[in-house]
């Protein structure tokens, strides 16, 4: 592997080493839409998405001319936070910007970045228009954060706030502070300090006016032209770094911050944007840079084993922004007008890549050291100087009255002790412009009275800003107690829907096991039926033929004949009833008493029809059965 691999293998995993102090988390990404310009307005221009800005969902629709009328004519992405095109400044500052200048505070490297189109709202967004208070972008509202932080904090720390501002033009860097701005700076890494620009100019500052005043020199520096789609457009990206350094003297720790605020140039199309000339290089240099910090992105989600950060000025200079030692955030910037679908579309591609590199960082923290132990180091070395030199100074005043006599000398003392009160005077500047570099919390307050009045002006606003986030976030907080209530509710009737219907359920079943047992039951009695009708036929049958028999056998053809003709069926009593029974021959036998002269009469007919078996007594249950018979029953 070539030596440019090592190292950016170096990098990353210094980047993204696991050490336990470290936190581990993912770039942060936040989308902020432009509203529509006079231009789209007056063209009509109709939008290319809409967003749900509770879910932080944007969904994109391609223009009509595109759509393939499937599912690909529209896509959805899903950001940490969306902005709508009616956020003010400090809407964003506080969401994207505020808990970041916090953490550098804390030691923690941090990161921002205006990301999007040409003409989208980047320079709007991180400087803003100085000429309204209530326009100012990011940077500015740092500075006055960054201050006031260090006006309320305790006495026991001290503070150094350092600037510096560079921007990257045509793969070139550019000290924006710097005396020649058009000097072109090498970037270098040290073991120890990382990456950095060797000669970029850092000023040490000691108020929010002093840095304002640094931005705006820079930013008449930055190199802009006007284009098609911006009339002031960004043609390099410009990182405006803030250092602080924060000592905590009973601890003797120091804790170093830093904060790079970047303002990318726009991604562009040279057939919209119209440049020509210089502006292709341009367009050219920045598209490339652009695409290399979207490889870099690509290949950190992807964990691949290089990662290009060399490729590009931009994304070697950024190393720890990107997949390293920083906490960072993205804003995207879009804007809303159907005709940029294609810019649109790439760059919610682009952040919702970012959204899933994943950054490790680290507080920076040394004992002792630091800028402000160099400047106490100064200053108690210009202490001595000092007093050796009033000490010179006496000696000589003295000398010069023992030498009164002698005019030359006299003069000579005298040039001396003048040339120790320069120096003096020289050494006491220094001093206290070295003392003022280190701003002591809470200290100060009343020098910067001017200052302190933004400040309280902007604490105001601060406030009122707190409150409607406050009521934003309980009005959320309301709404998903709502949805909770809701669907515990739902939760709760689905439960007892649950319980009614596993109740309904064993009843049912209850009734089924019943309903068979019942049938089972009903079954069986049938059978025992059919079998009683059964046997009960059965006798019936036997009956008939027993009475057949004595019909065929002892009734003549012509009276069965003629006792059929007078029998009929009785439908009361279900019996065949016989004409003129009364007169029937059994009944015309007289009845004689039984005495011993005269005795029943007993027909023993066994003699006779020997061959018939013996009748059996019927003591079956069965026989209880009622039978009809259609033969009229003997009478005894
Ligand atoms: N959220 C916004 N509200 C009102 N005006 C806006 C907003 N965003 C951008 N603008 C206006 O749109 C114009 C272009 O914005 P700006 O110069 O910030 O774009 P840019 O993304 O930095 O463009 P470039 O990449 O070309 O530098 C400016 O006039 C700016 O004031």
């Amino acid at each position: 592997m070539s030596k440019m691999g090592d190292e950016d293998q170096a990098q990353r995993r210094r980047g993204r080493g696991r050490s336990p102090s470290r936190t581990a988390e993912n770039i942060k990404v936040f989308l902020r839409v432009r509203p529509f310009n006079e231009r789209e307005v007056k063209e009509g221009a109709k939008p290319t998405f809409v967003c749900d800005y509770r879910e932080n969902v944007v969904m994109l629709t391609k223009p009509p001319e595109k759509r393939a009328g499937n599912d690909t004519d529209r896509s959805l992405f899903t950001l940490d936070h969306i902005f709508p095109p009616n956020s003010t400044q400090l809407d964003v500052y506080r969401l994207a910007a505020a808990p970041l200048v916090e953490q550098i505070f804390e030691g923690y490297n941090a990161t921002i970045f205006a990301y999007g189109q040409t003409g989208t709202g980047k320079t709007f967004t991180m400087t803003g228009n100085d000429k309204d208070p209530e326009l100012k972008g990011i940077i500015p509202n740092t500075f006055i954060h960054i201050f006031q932080k260090i006006a309320n904090s305790t006495e026991d720390r001290s503070f150094v706030v350092k600037v510096m501002y560079l921007e990257i033009y045509n793969e070139e860097v550019r000290d924006l502070l710097g005396k020649d701005p058009n000097k072109q700076l090498q970037i270098r890494e040290r073991q120890d300090i990382g990456i950095y620009v060797k000669d970029l100019t850092g000023y040490t500052v000691e108020d929010g006016e002093t840095m304002h005043q640094l931005m705006e020199r820079g930013n008449k520096n930055r190199i802009t032209r006007a284009t098609n789609m911006n009339d002031y457009s960004s043609r390099s990206h410009a990182v405006f770094t803030i250092v602080v350094e924060t000592r905590h003297k009973e601890r003797n720790q120091t804790t170093t911050g830093k904060l790079n605020l970047v303002d990318l140039a726009g991604s562009e199309r040279v057939a919209k944007t119209g440049v020509i000339g210089i502006g292709l290089r341009e367009s050219g240099n920045i598209n490339q840079s652009l695409l290399t910090l979207g490889n870099v992105i690509q290949a950190l989600v992807e964990n691949s084993n290089f990662i290009p950060y060399r490729n590009s000025k931009l994304t070697r200079l950024l190393t720890d922004s990107i997949g390293g030692n920083s906490k960072t955030t993205m804003i995207a910037m879009v804007g809303p007008a159907e005709s940029n679908f294609e810019e649109t579309i790439s760059t919610l591609r682009y952040a919702h890549k970012a959204k899933h590199v994943r950054n490790s960082a680290k507080v920076n923290m040394q004992q002792g050291g630091g800028m402000i132990q160099q400047f106490e180091n100064e200053i108690a070395e210009l202490q001595q100087k000092l007093a050796l030199l009033t000490t010179a100074s006496e000696a000589k005043q003295k000398k010069k009255v023992k030498t009164d006599a002698d005019l030359e000398k006299m003069r000579k003392a005298e040039t001396e002790l003048k040339k120790i009160d320069d120096e003096k005077q020289h050494l006491e500047e220094r001093m206290s412009m070295i003392q003022k570099k280190i701003i002591c919390g809470g200290e100060n307050l009343l020098e910067k009275a001017q200052e302190q009045e933004l400040l309280i002006t902007h604490s105001v606003k601060e406030i009122i800003n707190l409150e409607r986030n406050h009521q934003v976030l309980e009005e959320q907080y309301n709404r998903m107690t709502e949805k909770k209530t809701d669907i515990e509710g739902k939760y709760s009737s689905l439960q007892e829907e649950d319980t009614d219907l596993t109740r309904k359920i064993v009843t049912v079943q209850q009734r089924i096991k019943e309903a068979k047992d019942e049938h089972a039951e009903r079954e069986n009695e049938y059978q025992r039926e059919m079998e009683a009708l059964n046997d009960n036929n059965r006798l019936l049958v036997r009956e008939m033929q027993l009475s057949s028999l004595m019909i065929d056998h002892y009734i003549p053809p012509e009276y069965k004949q003629m006792i059929q003709n007078h029998c009929t069926f009785n439908n009361d009593t279900q019996e065949y009833q016989l004409q003129g029974v009364a007169y029937t021959g059994n009944n015309m036998r007289k009845q004689q008493a039984v005495t011993e002269e005269n005795p029943r009469i007993t027909f023993d007919m066994k003699q006779v029809y020997h061959k018939y078996p013996e009748k059996k007594k019927v003591t079956n249950k069965r026989s209880l059965l009622k039978t009809y018979s259609a033969v009229p029953k003997p009478t005894r």
